[in-house]
């Protein structure tokens, strides 16, 4: 049981007590209390607000360096934001009393006083701990404990209005793994840091005076190091700052409950991101520095990453979502001041650019497929659907919820919904940190906008988001809390946006015309369309007229020069210098918590955790696939027409068939020439497969969502399967009996069960493709190779026996070969061919049909050459398929 402070929001003028004096100095309090404040960001100034001290907790006004239990306000809305926390705590006062106390009481404890709040002191928070405590062994028999009130956290960014909340709410700890009684205190950020005693991380108050950092507080909260060792809160402006520190119960430590919701603070030091690119395939590799020494914060709210193209917003997004080849990265990402978790990509949401949900299937049945596999296996079905009714009303998808999100032949929902969705599809699992690449690309003006008002949402209710952008217009642009300006791999700025940054600029001699809207001027800026009109260095040659430049190496000259002063003086500004500071005194924190390794030659590997069952991932992989399968026309009944359709065209063309020595050996052949090429060349269509459902896989097996061998099989059975052998079953048999081929049941079903091995054969062969190649064209050419020289050798057109032997071995690698030897010996066995005509002074005598079989080389005499054409298709069929796998195991996961 756990009970957890929460900073929210920025109080100015206040300092983040976090409840450091809650417990004993230097050691982590007795029971699993509590608590985090959060400190502010450099705009903040201040935050609120608790300072307890043995046991009494008492709302205090200190600024962010203030002394503890200092209690002069800084602000004239100081006095209201007390009077708010003040107010929170009796009502939270209340609420243990009437929810908590009964529990107590029916455990047998004895009551005492719990939480009196009055101007200036809280009263017996010890108590209320202890009735958390209480109320946490028994939350099997307190389901329905809700928090009875939502605290409201201020939005505008400002920092201004020095609102407080005190909420609290019981997590239903039997589902989600959380057994934590969540208090929250709005409260600004960063002043917390953490240390290691034991087993356990805790987390310190290190605020100082001046925002210095190094003079640590007490203790404030002991938590488990496993899943969330510690949460610093903050955030430029206030939108979303929080802190919480939390124990997870949870044996993957990856699923939190929304109630329990608050974002990671994700550091980052010294990043250095290189990769080897070759101008030609034969020419030699050279390094290419995508990323160069990028350090930061993003701290719980709307960060914001903006450059111009190429300039390294995806991969510093990438980076941090730990999503790039760690041989290629120098640097640390911290996640909440410790080490990033191997297996940070299942911890964490990332809504990739592409659309990672399936088309055929309506918005609520992907979210309930993202539920089913990514919620932990004993998550009970009510539970998941209240999750994703949940994440439905949350971004609004309630009206098209039960829409199909459309494909090229299905109109679905509109562009936003669709991104929506796929931004539904990471919040199932309620992560502390959603990644996203690019969320308005390819949306208007308005759809972006309500796509970024949607993430402004999520980011209120205490997530950390982070995501690229390109060039937002200026209403998106004021929803961020933090920016990041990134420039030819180099941060140009870094920290809250709004104007701060205007400010920042202005003050190095680039200044935002009034009607220039910000974003706009960073675009112009970072592109060298703007340039400096006081240059304070002197060092940069100053083009006044940029429009009457008509070179354009000069143009791009200039621009580089540009880019250059901004990534110097960025250097060399204070503002970075107390990032830097800041960053670094996190990390040595780590450091000397051993919470991070020192070896940065020792990249760890990410590892990808699964939250349910073998059975169960193949159950839903199966569902998807066959729901896919169904409502899509092109796979399903369009292939089923096409097989009636060539069923009985060739039941036409080839109609009650003779035995005639003039046409019964020709149309037999030429009947089972055709048969082969649709068994074959059908599947021509099977190798989009894996292209077209590329990025999803990627995406989905690279989260944790299941196993390779698990998508791998259910594309065998519930795709492969159905749709070669259903139509193979049902309409060849047309052929067969319109034909009148031997008419023996043993005969027809050899027939059958050698047609379905041809097109499982060539099946495993488009598969084997289509998981090696991601173009499309390049994948229909080399399936037609392989296709093609199996025909050749497949004994139709060319007799095998004519070949020489250094040659004719290559038969023993065509399907076409075994497929139409079985077929062959099936049907010729035992028949003859006679002459129905005469030809003058031509004697012709009749032909039996082993004769046929030895002029075409074909072994017939035992039973084995017959069965050893079907263990030759099977054998092609499972190399190839065998293949296919071994290539999703080898696609790269990385970006
Ligand atoms: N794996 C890679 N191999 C080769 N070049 C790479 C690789 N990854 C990134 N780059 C290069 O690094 C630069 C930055 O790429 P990145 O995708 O991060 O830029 P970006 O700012 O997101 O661009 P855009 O806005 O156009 O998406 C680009 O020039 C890109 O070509």
């Amino acid at each position: 049981m756990e009970m957890i402070t929460r900073g929210r929001s920025p109080m100015k003028g206040y300092h983040a007590m976090s409840g450091a004096e809650m417990s004993p100095p230097g050691g982590p309090p007795d029971s699993g209390l509590i608590s985090g404040g959060v400190g502010g960001s450099e705009s903040n100034g201040g935050a609120a607000v608790l300072v307890a001290t043995n046991g009494v907790a008492e709302p205090s006004s200190s600024g962010i360096g203030g002394s503890r239990g200092s209690s002069h306000r800084r602000s004239g809305n100081a006095n209201t934001g007390q009077q708010e926390v003040v107010a929170k705590f009796t009502e939270a006062s209340h609420f243990f009393k009437e929810q908590l106390m009964p529990v107590r009481q029916r455990q047998g404890v004895k009551d005492q006083p719990l939480l009196s709040a009055s101007q200036g002191s809280l009263r017996d928070v010890k108590a209320m701990e202890a009735a958390a405590a209480a109320a946490s062994t028994d939350a099997s028999s307190n389901r329905n404990l809700q928090r009875p009130t939502t605290s409201q956290h201020p939005t505008n960014g400002g920092g201004g209005t020095g609102t407080a909340a005190v909420s609290y709410k019981k997590s239903d700890s039997g589902n989600d793994g959380f057994g934590a009684v969540v208090l929250e205190l709005d409260a600004p950020p960063s002043h917390l840091r953490q240390e290691k005693q034991s087993d356990a991380c805790y987390s310190r108050d290190i605020s100082a005076s001046n925002g210095d950092l190094s003079n640590p507080q007490p203790v404030v909260s002991k938590h488990s190091s496993r899943y969330r060792p510690m949460q610093y809160g903050g955030g430029a402006n206030g939108g979303g700052n929080s802190f919480a520190a939390e124990v997870d119960t949870n044996s993957t430590g990856r699923h939190r409950t929304s109630s329990t919701r608050s974002g990671s603070v994700i550091t980052f030091r010294n990043i250095r991101y290189e990769v080897m690119v070759k101008r030609f395939p034969w020419s030699k590799a050279e390094k290419k520095v995508v990323l160069n020494g990028i350090s930061g914060i993003m701290h719980p709210g709307l960060n914001a990453i903006m450059g111009p193209t190429g300039s390294g917003k995806s991969s510093l997004l990438d980076v941090l979502a730990g999503r790039k080849d760690p041989q290629f990265l120098r640097g640390e990402v911290l996640v909440d001041g410790a080490e990033q978790p191997d297996n940070f990509k299942c911890m964490s949401g990332y809504v990739v650019q592409d659309d990672i949900v399936m088309g055929t299937l309506t918005v609520r049945e992907n979210l309930s497929f993202s539920a089913a596999l990514r919620l932990p296996g004993n998550t009970s079905a009510h539970v998941r659907k209240e999750k994703v009714d949940n994440v439905i009303q949350e971004l609004g998808l309630s009206k098209v919820a039960d829409s199909k999100i459309g494909t090229e032949l299905i109109r679905g929902v509109s562009g936003g919904e669709r991104k929506r969705t796929n931004i539904g599809m990471e919040l199932i699992t309620d992560p502390p940190v959603l990644f996203l690449d690019e969320p308005t690309t390819g949306l208007d003006a308005f759809t972006a906008g309500s796509v970024i008002r949607t993430l402004k949402m999520l980011a209120n209710s205490g997530r950390t988001i982070i995501f690229s952008i390109h060039q937002p217009k200026y209403s998106i642009y004021r929803l961020f809390d933090n920016l990041t300006l990134v420039v030819a791999g180099c941060v140009v700025y870094h920290g809250n946006a709004g104007d701060n940054p205007l400010d920042y600029f202005a003050r190095i001699g680039f200044h935002c015309e009034a009607h220039n809207s910000p974003p706009d001027f960073f675009m112009d800026m970072v592109h060298g369309e703007i340039v400096s009109r006081q240059d304070s260095r002197g060092d940069l040659e100053i083009l006044a007229d940029r429009d009457s430049i008509l070179d354009t190496d000069v143009l791009k000259s200039q621009s580089e020069a540009i880019s250059n002063r901004l990534i110097e003086a960025w250097r060399e500004s204070g503002l970075s210098d107390r990032l830097e500071q800041q960053v670094d005194d996190i990390y040595q924190r780590s450091l000397n918590r051993e919470c991070v390794s020192t070896d940065v030659k020792v990249k760890k590997v990410p590892r990808v955790e699964y939250p349910t069952s073998v059975c169960n991932q193949i159950i839903w992989v199966s569902w998807r696939t066959g729901l896919n399968l169904f409502r899509n026309p092109q796979s399903s009944i369009i292939q089923l027409v096409v097989y009636l359709f060539f069923g009985i065209s060739l039941g036409t063309v080839f109609f009650s068939l003779d035995t005639s020595l003039e046409s019964g050996i020709q149309n037999r052949q030429g009947l089972f020439f055709f048969l082969l090429l649709q068994m074959v060349f059908v599947n021509l269509g099977a190798v989009e497969v894996f292209i077209k459902e590329r990025v999803i896989f990627i995406h989905e097996s690279s989260s944790g969502f299941y196993r390779i061998s698990v998508y791998f099989l259910a594309k065998i059975f519930c795709d492969m399967l159905p749709i070669k052998t259903l139509p193979v079953l049902l309409f060849m048999p047309i052929v067969y009996f319109m034909a009148k081929l031997k008419l023996t049941a043993g005969a027809f079903f050899f027939y059958e069960l050698n047609l379905v091995l041809a097109t499982c054969g060539a099946c495993g062969v488009a598969f084997f493709i289509s998981a090696s190649v991601s173009v499309f064209g390049i994948a229909n050419i080399f399936i037609s190779i392989i296709y093609v020289f199996m025909m050749i050798f497949g004994g139709f057109l060319m007799n095998i026996g004519s070949m020489g032997d250094w040659l004719s071995w290559c038969k023993y690698l065509s399907l076409f070969n075994y497929a139409f030897s079985a077929l062959s010996v099936n049907e010729f066995a035992g028949m003859e061919f006679c002459p129905t005509t005469d030809v003058a002074n031509v004697t012709r005598t009749c032909k039996d049909g082993y004769m046929v079989l030895s002029d075409q080389k074909i072994a017939y005499s035992t039973g084995w050459d017959l069965w050893s054409n079907v263990l030759g298709m099977l054998l092609i069929t499972f190399f190839f398929l065998g293949l296919c796998y071994v290539q999703l195991r080898r696609i790269n996961k990385y970006k």
